[in-house]
């Protein structure tokens, strides 16, 4: 039995997102989403699934809430539905839709729980999708009246606060890969989108230090982690693309206000570069106060030039799947911490680490002891890179419920607590009273 004591202040906590447990899609004055117009676009979804009721959280955060003291969390991640305060992303303000968070996070913060609220978690108003979304700049100034609305409305309140979630996912996946809204599948476009988000965070940056505002304020990319399959050169290199396509993309112009030259290279042999204008880099690169990191998996990678615009390929090395696919690799998290000292020694939080395990309930139970194991390794790390001296603040389980996980709906559950979306009926996991005793212990115990 080995027992890994953390930190007396150490941020345990779980995580969520507007988009994914709020429903309530039409309620109060909430404006669509490109989310909204996706999940209703044939083919987009599985099953046709959308967030019209998710876990009807809108209505029933109290109880959410109650069962996340019962768990213990320090903190809990959330995000705001920018639809919900202004409708068409850049017109009136949707006082209902503060109104609703102001009793959320008053709710979290009467039970000790600290809010932890992300501004922007994919569910982008559909009329500023309309004129170019990211591509055009009147929606990065919209982000930015968006921001001040909620500094104003939240600072003292919130103190914890990150711009964006997963540029990655944002840029890529939903522009160039095409498995996310809105669905693009062209190089130049998320390369635009991405110039677009990082412009947007930097100014809201620069908008919360001239509020003067009480509180920390970030960004939380996601990393696969990769590693070369082999030493030789060709193949590093190819992991290095990996790596700097999740990471160094956008993590270099907020640090260092540059493009990785290597990786400008790459994309300009595919046929496209990031259209910077003066002055922008300089703008994107304001200093922040911590970083949000997003681990699950990580790939094993070879060089391959017919291999797409990374000219790499992945390789199937046998490893353990969670039910949506992904290799179980806990290491990754642990590189990828050491990763991220090159930009400095600023806080990170781990902002999201979990496992989609599709246990159901039986008998009143939900024995998903491979979401506990998939946990166990992966605090495991945490701690070890604690040890390292690395400055890491907090981790967030995703997720504190099962809720919408995009294209995939409602299939792929990766919660804490299991939900029947029939009767919306939320039930506990084994994985929820194993964490709850890490938290409740502030150390873990591992069998070896
Ligand atoms: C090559 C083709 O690939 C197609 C799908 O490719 C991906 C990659 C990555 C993801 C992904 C999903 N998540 C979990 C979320 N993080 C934020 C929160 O909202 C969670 O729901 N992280 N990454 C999905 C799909």
């Amino acid at each position: 039995m080995t027992i890994f004591q953390f930190p007396s202040d150490f941020k345990w906590g779980t995580a969520t997102a507007s988009y994914q447990i709020e429903g309530a899609t039409k309620e109060d004055g909430r404006g669509i989403s490109i989310w909204d117009t996706f999940a209703k676009t044939p083919g987009k979804v599985f099953n046709g699934d959308n967030g019209d009721v998710a876990c009807d959280s809108y209505h029933r955060y109290e109880e959410d809430i109650a069962l996340m003291k019962e768990l213990g969390i320090k903190t809990y991640r959330f995000s705001v539905a920018w639809p919900r305060i202004i409708p068409d992303g850049d017109g009136e303000i949707n006082q209902k839709g503060l109104d609703f968070y102001h009793r959320f996070v008053d709710k979290l913060i009467e039970n000790d729980i600290e809010p932890f609220c992300t501004l922007y978690h994919w569910d982008l108003p559909q009329a500023l999708q309309d004129i170019g979304g990211w591509e055009n700049r009147r929606t990065v100034d919209a982000f930015v009246k968006y921001s001040e609305v909620m500094f104003r409305e939240f600072g003292g309140k919130i103190k914890y606060w990150l711009t964006f979630n997963e540029p990655w996912c944002i840029a890529f996946l939903s522009n160039f890969i095409g498995a996310h809204a809105p669905g693009n599948t062209d190089l130049q476009v998320s390369l635009n989108v991405g110039h677009g988000i990082l412009l947007a965070h930097g100014k809201s940056v620069q908008k919360f230090r001239e509020l003067g505002i009480d509180g920390k304020i970030g960004i939380a990319p996601n990393m696969e982690w990769s590693v070369p399959y082999s030493k030789n050169e060709a193949d590093q290199a190819a992991a290095d693309r990996n790596i700097a396509w999740f990471a160094d993309w956008f993590l270099d112009p907020v640090f260092k206000g540059t493009y990785p030259q290597f990786m400008l290279d790459c994309f300009e042999a595919a046929g496209a570069k990031p259209n910077i204008q003066p002055g922008d880099m300089e703008t994107i690169c304001q200093p922040i106060d911590h970083l949000g990191l997003n681990y699950y998996t990580m790939s094993v990678v070879r060089s391959n030039p017919g291999g797409g615009i990374l000219q790499l390929e992945p390789l199937d090395m046998g490893l353990v799947r969670t039910d949506i696919g992904w290799p179980v690799e806990s290491r990754g998290l642990y590189e990828a911490l050491h990763y991220l000292q090159k930009y400095g020694d600023i806080d990170i939080y781990i902002t999201e680490n979990g496992a989609c395990i599709n246990d159901g309930v039986e008998n009143g139970e939900v024995k998903d002891f491979r979401r506990i194991s998939y946990l166990q390794q992966h605090i495991a790390q945490v701690h070890r890179a604690i040890s390292d001296g690395i400055n890491l603040k907090g981790y967030m389980a995703w997720s504190m419920m099962d809720n919408y996980e995009w294209a995939e709906g409602y299939r792929m559950r990766f919660g804490l607590v299991h939900v029947d979306y029939r009767s919306l009926v939320r039930t506990p996991k084994e994985s929820f009273y194993w964490y709850q005793n890490v938290i409740r212990n502030n150390w873990l115990e591992t069998k070896d």
